[in-house]
Formats: structure tokens, sequence, C-alpha cells
């Protein structure tokens, strides 16, 4: 959809992008991501043009960028950026309205579209008729996204919008816009110095490197499992192999059985080792252990089957008995995992991986070698 040809930003002799080539797959989020000063937000700004390349060609669904208007190009696509950038003196609805109203839309239907917009982005509709300072961080960062829907654009450009909120409410914007982007299908550039939320979010990851130099483009698999460089492997960080545990499903992980208490019975109980503790519909609260007659230990993180490895092993690390607690959709206990049978589920799944891999690269070789 689009596509950077040896596309460089050069600003007083100092190169903010260097000989950039990528192709940003349709339909996708592809995440630029990087250490500060690294020439992200500048790569973004030139696919509307708000900054124009010193060299190169940047093609959007086929069409040279500079063939059209600049202002044409950036009102067909939607722009988000850090602290969501509202007009303060414009109520919401008339913000998200902006546009819409520019391409010649009615103010009435532009402003109907907004208030379908509020609804998207999950905000209440009497929020419309507010002003930008009346809302949250997160809310404001709400209506930016949906101003940047509201002309409905194929394309849209996210420069770090989710970075000026607080931890919790930044994972719930994460989470809401994995689900719109499942219902529109947008091609979506998104920019961000965030490891964790480039691997959350994107189908392509895009790392780049101080100097405006393209590191590594790999999915995000790839690229916790592969780095191509020490610059790449240093800003994933160290703990990758364990993030990586994030991209198996606990398929082949089968819960032991697991002795159970009920809570009432807690007080008086004489537990052989440790047994988990489960409220009346079979829900773990915590555990009962030999060594802490009658009183409740708390548990450690829950592993929801079906879930990932990682979250496997996060819950027996964390487990005061060392098992992990599995349970089900329904918050009910399945049984217990240990830190060893994960490890040994993630090698098994580890080496399967690497087979298929091998197998790929040979059937290729032979292709070639028929072709
Ligand atoms: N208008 C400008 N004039 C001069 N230099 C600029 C201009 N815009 C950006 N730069 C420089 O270009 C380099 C890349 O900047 P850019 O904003 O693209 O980086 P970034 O990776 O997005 O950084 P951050 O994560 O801090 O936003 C930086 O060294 C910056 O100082």
């Amino acid at each position: 959809m689009i596509e950077f040809r040896e596309v460089s930003k050069v600003y007083g002799g100092m190169t903010a992008v260097d000989r950039l080539s990528l192709s940003v797959p349709r339909g996708r989020i592809t995440v630029f991501v990087g250490p500060s000063g690294c020439g992200k937000t500048t790569s973004l700004r030139m696919v509307n043009r708000m900054v124009e390349p010193t060299s190169g060609t940047i093609t959007v669904d086929g069409r040279d960028a500079t063939s059209q208007p600049a202002p044409l190009l950036r009102r067909s696509m939607g722009y988000v950026m850090q602290a969501a950038g509202l007009m303060p003196h414009r109520t919401v609805l008339d913000n998200i309205a902006t546009v819409p109203r520019l391409n010649g839309v009615s103010r009435a239907s532009a402003r109907a579209r907004a208030r379908e917009l509020l609804d998207v982005v999950g905000l209440s509709a009497d929020l419309g008729g507010r002003y930008p300072a009346q809302l949250s961080g997160g809310q404001q960062q709400r209506v930016g996204v949906a101003r940047a829907l509201a002309a409905d654009p194929p394309v849209l450009l996210m420069d770090e919008p989710f970075s000026a909120v607080d931890p919790v409410v930044r994972h719930e914007l994460q989470r809401e816009l994995l689900r719109l982007q499942r219902d529109l299908g947008k091609t979506i550039i998104f920019v961000t110095h965030d490891i964790d939320e480039a691997v959350l979010l994107g189908d392509t990851i895009a790392v780049f490197a101080v100097g405006g130099r393209l590191a590594q483009v790999a999915s995000p698999e790839e690229l916790l499992r592969a780095p191509a460089d020490d610059f790449v492997s240093g800003f994933v960080g160290r703990d990758r192999g364990f993030r990586h545990l994030g991209f198996y499903d606990d398929a082949g992980l089968i819960p032991s059985p697991v002795e159970t208490l009920a809570v009432a019975d807690l007080p008086a109980a004489r537990v052989g080792d440790w047994a988990v503790v489960v409220d009346e519909a079979g829900r773990p609260i915590g555990w009962a252990g030999a060594a802490f007659a009658g009183t409740l230990v708390s548990g450690g993180s829950l592993h929801r089957a079906g879930s990932t490895l990682r979250s496997a092993l996060d819950a027996a690390l964390s487990s005061p008995s060392g098992r992990g607690v599995v349970v089900d959709d329904g918050g009910r206990l399945l049984g217990t995992v240990g830190t060893g049978e994960v490890i040994a589920e993630a090698d098994r799944r580890r080496a399967q991986a690497q087979r298929e891999r091998s197998s790929v690269s040979t059937a290729g070789t032979m292709a070639s070698e028929e072709g």
C-alpha cells in the first residue's frame, strides 16, 4: 500500500532518515520502533508530506505521493499524534467532524457521523458537547482516533498516540486499537519507542537505529527470536527469550490434578503438602500449605487454558507452591502445571518450529535448484 524507495531526509547536513526502503502492506499494522531521534516521526510525516523527502520516492497505492497536492493527500489519511492534538476551542463533536467538513460534507451529516464514531471508540455520546480540556488524557486520545477515522481513510498514521497516558489506560487503548483494526482493516503505520507496544500491536515491525538507518524489518515473533544485529538485540531487551514464549500457545500442556480444599474447611484442614483453596463455584482463591496451618496463602498469577506458555510459566514462577494454577474461561480450576513442564513444552515447540523453518528453506532451495 505504501512503498518507501531509497528515501532520505537531510536537515542541514544531518541525516534524519538514511535511504529508507520499505513496503507497508495493506490492511496491516506496521510499527516503526527505535530510540529517540532515529527518524521514525520524520519517516511517518513524509508519507503525508508534512515533511518532504530530500531524495527518494514514496508511493501510496501505486501513486507517487508528490503527484497530488499535499493538503489533499493529508486529508486522505488519518493522523493521530501524541496528546491527541485536538483543537481546544472546538467541542469534541466538531473536532471529530473537522476533516469531513473540509471535504465538503454538511455540518449535520459530519456531526451525525461524529456521534457514531464516539461509540466506535468507546466514548459515551454525552461527551460530544464537551471541550478537550474537560476530558481525561485517555478520552482525548480516543477522540483523536475518532477524528482520524472520520473521513474513513484507508491509511492511518499514528505517532506515539498512547505515550502521554498512564500504563493502565495505555493498555486499554492498545487493546481497543486491535479490536477496532479487526473490524476496520486499515493500513496503519504506528510510531513508538516502546518495544512491548510494538510487539503487541505490530503485524510487521521496522526497527530504526540512530542515524535514521533501518536495522531490521520482521514479524514480532521473528524479531524476538532472531534479532538481525547487536543493536536490535540490545533494543528488544534482555528478556526477549521469555517474551518469545508469548508466541506459543499452551496446546501441548496438560494440567495435572491437584488436591483442593473448600474455603469453609480451611481453618480445620490438615493439608499434606499444598492444596488449592476454591470457592463454591470451583474458582481458586489461594493455597493452603502444610507449613501454614489454617491460613490462606495468596496465590500467583492464574493461567487461563488456551493462552500462552509465557502466561503458564509466569503462573508457575509466581505460585507459592511452585505449581501454576490453570483455570478455564469461567475462572474455574482445571489443575496445575510446573515450571519444568512449561520449559519442556517450550523446548518441544522451539524444536518443532526449527524443523518447520528448515524444511521450508530446504523446499525453497530445491525449488530454486529445479527452477
Ligand atoms: N525540522 C527539523 N529540523 C532539523 N532537524 C530535525 C527536524 N525534525 C527532526 N529533526 C532531527 O531529525 C532526527 C530524527 O527526528 P525524528 O523526530 O524523526 O526522530 P524520532 O525517531 O521520531 O524521535 P522521537 O522518538 O524522539 O520522536 C533528530 O535528530 C531530530 O533532531
